[in-house]
């Protein structure tokens, strides 16, 4: 087990040592901990002092603690807030359960008007070595190719244009289907992510996929440069087995000596010393204490949409009347910190039910309960069920290879979850039996931006989050979710529903039931009250120009190369710096910066490969 110093109190913020020396620290820790913690560190890293610290051992940390650690001679510390990944996180079925553990961070955004019937939204983050990649939901999707070429123009920076990007999604993957694998242009073999399709596919699939097709969808894969299409889905699996950023960039190199893991340490800011990074300070979990680590290159914040901004607030960067406000002492004035948060939306308003008896069941009682709580790689927990129909889809209808605006997705649910004014179905007890279709339309391209704020000074008091779903002062959020409400009800005329009788649920929803099924007010009143938060938070420390101006916000918290402007040796690597959302899930392109990151970095102190 690792030690450092241990830090009887905070102390003011230029506190890094002024000699670098690489100090050792023999103190050994008692034998509380997680199994990863177990393991002895040869002595040379019981230490307090590193080349770089990463912050977060989610999608983008694990990626970066991986790959810094290949240069042998630098030294790299990784500081995780969450538990070390437990077994549960493996099976593909019942990842929606993981939301109720201790590997969640359990946010709740603030209550608003415009969305989650003014009670505020569940923001579930990932608190566990992982990050959110342990507890997300597998898919696989890289966005748009335009979306990165926005990135491009945001940035005036030719390096982040999509064919740019695009080696660094290939460098990370290992993809592990056939007919994929024949394109070499947009798949590659021999990274360290797995990316397969789910071996168990649910009857329903079937349906779901040939209504797509009968709403003029053409069959693609959506990672092959033209994303509008369907296709069932690619996810971060191996063999039906979770591949979180632990477990596929991690894990397999742990036993590198020059590489410290600490989990369950809390950091609570970053050190500065004549206005430049050189260090944290952190809780540790197992012994309480507050401690101190130091980085002689860089410190890099991984901490997630949500705590990296917290973090660095907490250090005294980012908006000075708020940090002000709670008497923190103001390092550098960066507005953006903690801006422009933004989310796709959905809602949870259109429901299918199913015919008696379908998806068939297994008869026997003992063998259902014998698949659900034993997982098997490969067996029937190794599904997602009908969420493994993808289909994104553009304004214009199927004939168009432009961007898509609506992405379908489906989830098998329960009675029990349906028109409660909650912002996420209850995770259904048994998630592979259910007898209804919940189909959420996810809006890709909101305009609509939140924000991330210190709700005290507290580094262990939750961040407040406003989430601002469907309130663009336009309407153009909510006008786009009731039209793809509309395209999700209009499923029900498709031959291949009423083939199988699928069959559209028009009771109300709670609080919608003065407006008239079916109705635009009907859809508007779904939109608002049974609004769903996707979990594609990101851009909270974006990249972006220096200078605040038209099209720009509040200028970006980051440079291009995703340094904090004004604060030498800070970076962030995680879903905060994105300039724009892509179109698409969030974990393939977080562990594509991750990829870059590195690579800058490497760069930066000689090392480029
Ligand atoms: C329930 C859910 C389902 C999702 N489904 C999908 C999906 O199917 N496909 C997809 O592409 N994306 C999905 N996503 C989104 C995707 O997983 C995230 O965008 C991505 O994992 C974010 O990566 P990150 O590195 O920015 O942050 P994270 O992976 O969240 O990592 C941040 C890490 O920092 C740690 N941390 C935070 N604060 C501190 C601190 N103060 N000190 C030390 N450590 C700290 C956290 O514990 C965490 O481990 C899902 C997300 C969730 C939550």
């Amino acid at each position: 087990m690792q030690q450092t110093t241990p830090v009887p109190t905070p102390a003011p913020a230029d506190t890094c040592p002024a000699v670098t020396m690489f100090t050792l620290f023999f103190v050994s820790l008692s034998a509380r901990g997680d199994r990863d913690d177990l393991q002895r560190p040869p002595p040379a890293l019981r230490a307090t002092e590193f080349d770089f610290i990463v912050v977060g051992g989610g999608s983008a940390g694990c990626v970066l603690a991986s790959r810094l650690s290949e240069v042998a001679h630098w030294r790299v510390l990784l500081l995780e807030a969450g538990r070390a990944e437990p077994e549960e996180t493996r099976a593909p079925a019942t990842y929606r359960n993981l939301q109720l553990t201790d590997m969640n961070w359990h946010y709740r955004s603030e209550p608003e008007q415009s969305h989650c019937n003014n009670t505020g939204c569940p923001c579930p983050k990932g608190k566990v070595l992982g990050g959110s990649s342990a507890i997300n939901g597998f898919v696989y999707i890289r966005g748009s190719p335009q979306d990165y070429d926005d990135w491009g123009d945001a940035l005036q920076d030719d390096t982040w244009r999509w064919t740019s990007v695009l080696p660094f999604f290939l460098r990370s993957e290992n993809v592990l289907v056939d007919d994929l694998a024949q394109d070499t242009t947009f798949h590659s073999r021999g990274g360290e992510l797995p990316v397969e399709r789910l071996p168990n596919v649910d009857p329903v699939n079937k349906v779901l996929y040939n209504a797509m097709l009968d709403i003029g969808l053409p069959e693609r894969d959506p990672n092959a440069g033209i994303q509008v299409g369907v296709s069932l889905a690619q996810t971060t699996t191996l063999n039906g087995e979770r591949a979180s950023a632990n477990r596929a960039f991690l894990a397999p190199v742990r036993h590198r000596p020059n590489l410290v893991v600490r989990t369950r340490a809390h950091v609570t800011r970053v050190l500065l010393r004549h206005g430049q990074a050189c260090g944290v300070e952190y809780r540790d979990g197992y012994s309480g204490q507050l401690r101190r680590a130091y980085a002689n290159k860089e410190v890099v914040l991984s901490a997630g949409v949500m705590n990296t901004p917290q973090i660095l607030m907490l250090s005294g960067i980012g908006p000075k009347q708020h940090l002000s406000s709670l008497g923190i002492k103001v390092v550098q004035d960066l507005p953006a910190v903690g801006e422009n948060l933004m989310n796709h939306v959905t809602s949870l308003g259109i429901e299918y039910l199913l015919p008696d008896g379908w998806p068939p069941l297994p008869a026997d009682i003992n063998a259902r309960v014998q698949d659900f709580t034993h997982f098997v790689p490969g067996g029937p927990l190794s599904s997602l069920g009908p969420e493994e129909v993808n289909a994104f889809v553009g304004w214009r209808g199927p004939a168009v290879d432009d961007r898509p605006v609506f992405n379908l997705r489906f989830y098998g649910d329960i009675p029990k979850s349906h028109g409660a004014p909650e912002c996420v179905p209850a995770p259904p007890q048994d998630p592979l039996y259910y007898d209804r279709i919940l189909v959420t339309p996810v809006v890709l391209a909101c305009r609509s931006v939140g924000s991330v704020r210190l709700r005290s000074a507290d580094p262990l008091a939750a961040p407040r989050i406003r989430l601002n779903l469907l309130g663009d002062r336009e309407g153009h959020d909510l006008t786009a979710l009731v039209a793809a409400l509309q395209l999700a009800a209009s499923l029900e005329d498709t031959p291949a529903f009423r083939a199988a009788n699928l069959t559209l649920n028009r009771a109300p929803l709670a609080g919608c039931g003065r407006e008239a099924f079916g109705s635009v007010p009907y859809w508007r009143c779904v939109a608002r009250v049974h609004t769903l938060n996707t979990f594609h938070a990101a851009g909270t420390a974006r990249m972006g120009p220096a200078a605040a101006g038209p099209g720009h916000g509040q200028g970006g918290a980051l440079d291009p190369r995703m340094r904090v402007r004004g604060v030498p040796r800070l970076r962030v690597a995680d879903a905060s710096v994105f300039p724009s959302l892509p179109r698409g899930n969030t974990n393939a392109p977080v562990i594509m910066v991750g990829e870059r990151a590195a690579h800058f970095i490497r760069q930066t102190w000689g090392q480029a490969v």
